[in-house]
């Protein structure tokens, strides 16, 4: 495993999968890649039915391009193992997959074949290597006890989430996470018709047992200060103070128990940190595997959106084009140091505050995920459009 540490915070690279089964007919467009100082950009040419041929040239904002040839493990490799040491050292590394509807997110992050190490997603390579790495500080401190580290008396380093320990003590978290990706929203897009309509987000994170008692407070209270229950029964973000003066104070009092209760628990956590024995305590990988990208419309109306959608489909669009935007903007105003950061202007940032606000030493990256298909030329230039902004944003970090 690579061990250097980055400098920079936010880096961007592309990743161009191979043609598909789907595609088996479709012409591929050109591609070329140039080697600036430390960074690369791409260029792209096609020759579209209209016989009008095409050309685009990004800015040198990415930090690699990968061929379509690299499977996940190469991959992993090259973004993620890099952080790994500022994991074990408590700090917070997000890496996020942006791409249009069937480029690849979901076999970048979450993977489609969980047996063969080389095509592992990068949530479970990452996880694999973290047990292994906790084992070890287990195996260092309770040699006689620690068969694989994950079930010992408190004050042992744990991983926090559903485990299942297999017959070979191979520790197996994956069906938690299935069960929770089998809840996830599809519906039809321009490309295919079960195109991913909700984000996910995947946190691995290194804890003790006083730590996950002291979080399980603040996250109960967290959630309730922001979810509602719609009519419906589901849980949404209220943005909405309550109008009725006797709800409001009501809510007002709730609200001063809450932030009590909060205290109390953030000095809990507070205290847990102070006492770790282990740097490791709170370091955190978070992968994100991005709604489908087709929506995405800086206001140029370069959206790709399907003829096919109903107008639930069209709504939760415009939702996921309102999650990119502002996920784009608070990039760009954490970048520029801006004293307000938007994390409220959408639920996916709401979500990925905590995250981001901890990542101070930590790392943040990008995989753009590109078809090769001629076919997909506006779709593909549109995510290196966004990549460009997101990379640029994050190279005035590193000044
Ligand atoms: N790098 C790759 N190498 C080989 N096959 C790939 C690669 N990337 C994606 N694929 C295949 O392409 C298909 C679509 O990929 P995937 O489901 O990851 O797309 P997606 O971007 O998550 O789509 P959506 O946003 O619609 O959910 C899958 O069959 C996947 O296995």
């Amino acid at each position: 495993m690579a061990s250097q540490h980055l400098s920079s915070s936010f880096k961007v690279y592309v990743r161009r999968r191979p043609l598909i089964t789907s595609e088996s007919s479709a012409s591929k467009m050109e591609r070329s890649i140039v080697q600036h100082e430390t960074n690369q950009s791409i260029s792209l040419s096609s020759q579209s039915s209209s016989n009008r041929s095409r050309t685009w040239k990004s800015v040198a904002s990415f930090a690699q391009v990968f061929v379509a040839s690299a499977v996940n493990s190469h991959v992993f490799e090259r973004v993620v193992a890099p952080t790994f040491p500022q994991v074990m050292d408590g700090a917070t590394c997000n890496f996020f997959a942006y791409g249009h509807s069937g480029s690849g997110k979901t076999h970048t992050i979450v993977g489609y074949d969980y047996e063969d190490d080389q095509h592992l997603g990068m949530w479970l390579s990452a996880a694999r290597d973290l047990f292994r790495a906790v084992d070890e500080i287990n195996v260092k401190t309770r040699p006689r006890e620690c068969s694989h580290g994950f079930s010992e008396p408190d004050g042992q380093t744990h991983i926090r989430g559903q485990t299942e320990i297999l017959e070979s003590g191979k520790v197996r978290l994956r069906k938690t996470v299935l069960a929770g990706l089998e809840m996830r929203k599809t519906g039809s897009s321009s490309v295919h018709d079960k195109s991913s309509r909700t984000h996910v987000v995947l946190e691995l994170e290194v804890i003790n047992k006083e730590l996950l008692e002291a979080r399980c407070n603040i996250y109960l209270e967290e959630h309730k200060k922001s979810l509602i229950r719609t009519p419906e029964g589901q849980f949404i973000y209220d943005p909405e103070r309550p109008l009725n003066k006797r709800r409001i104070d009501a809510a007002e009092a709730e609200k001063r128990e809450d932030e009590t209760r909060l205290k109390v628990a953030e000095d809990a956590v507070a205290e847990c940190f102070k006492t770790r024995r282990y740097p490791c305590l709170g370091g955190k990988f978070v992968f994100v595997d991005l709604a489908g990208s087709d929506h995405f419309d800086q206001g140029n109306g370069t959206s790709v959106v399907g003829p096919k959608q109903t107008s639930q489909e069209r709504l939760q669009g415009r939702q996921i084009n309102t999650d990119l935007f502002a996920l784009k903007e608070v990039v760009r105003a954490r970048a520029l140091n801006q004293a307000r950061i938007p994390f409220r202007s959408s639920p996916l940032t709401m979500v990925l505050r905590s995250h981001f606000l901890a990542t101070n030493k930590g790392q943040s990256a990008m995989i753009l995920t590109v078809s090769p298909s001629e076919a997909q030329f506006t779709a593909t230039m549109n995510t290196l459009q966004y990549g460009n902004l997101v990379g640029i944003a994050g190279e005035t970090t590193q000044k």
